[in-house]
């Protein structure tokens, strides 16, 4: 894992992918006038409150073949920008509202994604299966690895050394104390790792302090 004082969210990003991530963030704010994708007091700093803190998750990288299932994708979050970093993954974005996956998939067609799909529904209802599930403020520790356990399929060969373990990777705030031990108690086989972000991010954000309560949780099977 690079040190945390030396991360770049967007290193190895081409100027086509750079270029991709401006034109979400354009998306998002236009489709965010109609749709409540993202938080309106977030939509003058979409870079940092959005892309930045998602990127977050290429700390390490999901190697190519990887299937990435993000739980609660709303407006695409992280889903969209995993997608455009990780072209030669499929990534596909859950959320059991409607309207907000056909946002995401229009938005996908805009930006020229065909390795990203939307699929509207409940999570537990996801019909298919992943190696890595990613998701963003969307549910409880213990009710996510459900829905990844549930869909788990095995890597067809070994990650890469600066590629993730297969597992759950999520983006969270606050205390977590009470999740953690949720998720002990009902699967005590788990390895848990906190990454915290403002660490994390010191040198990619511009205002450091908003991640100061914001970490990255990974759980895998130890
Ligand atoms: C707070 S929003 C976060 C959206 C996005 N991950 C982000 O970071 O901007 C939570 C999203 O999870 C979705 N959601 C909550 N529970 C869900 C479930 N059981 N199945 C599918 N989607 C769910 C909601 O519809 C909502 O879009």
């Amino acid at each position: 894992m690079p040190t945390t004082d030396a991360f770049d969210p967007y290193h190895d990003l081409t100027g086509d992918q750079r270029a991709q991530l401006e034109t979400y963030e354009d998306l998002l704010r236009r489709y965010n006038e109609t749709l409540n994708l993202i938080s309106p007091d977030t939509t003058d700093a979409i870079t940092e409150r959005h892309i930045v803190h998602t990127l977050a998750l290429r700390v390490r990288d999901f190697p190519a073949g990887a299937r990435i299932v993000d739980w609660g994708s709303g407006g695409g979050l992280p889903a969209i920008p995993l997608a455009i970093a990780y072209p030669d993954t499929e990534v596909i974005a859950v959320d059991s509202v409607g309207k907000k996956m056909r946002a995401v998939r229009s938005m996908a067609r805009r930006l020229g994604l065909d390795n990203l799909f939307a699929w509207d529904g409940r999570a537990d209802n996801w019909p298919d299966t992943a190696h890595y599930s990613v998701s963003r403020a969307t549910a409880p520790l213990a009710e996510l690895w459900q829905w990844h356990t549930r869909a788990a399929a095995e890597l067809p060969a070994d990650p890469g050394p600066t590629d993730w373990a297969p597992g759950l990777i999520t983006l969270k705030g606050g205390d977590l104390s009470e999740e953690i031990a949720a998720l002990r108690a009902q699967d005590d086989s788990v390895r848990i790792r906190q990454i915290p972000l403002h660490a994390l991010l010191q040198d990619a954000a511009q205002h450091p302090g908003y991640f100061a309560e914001k970490c990255m949780l990974v759980v895998q099977r130890s």
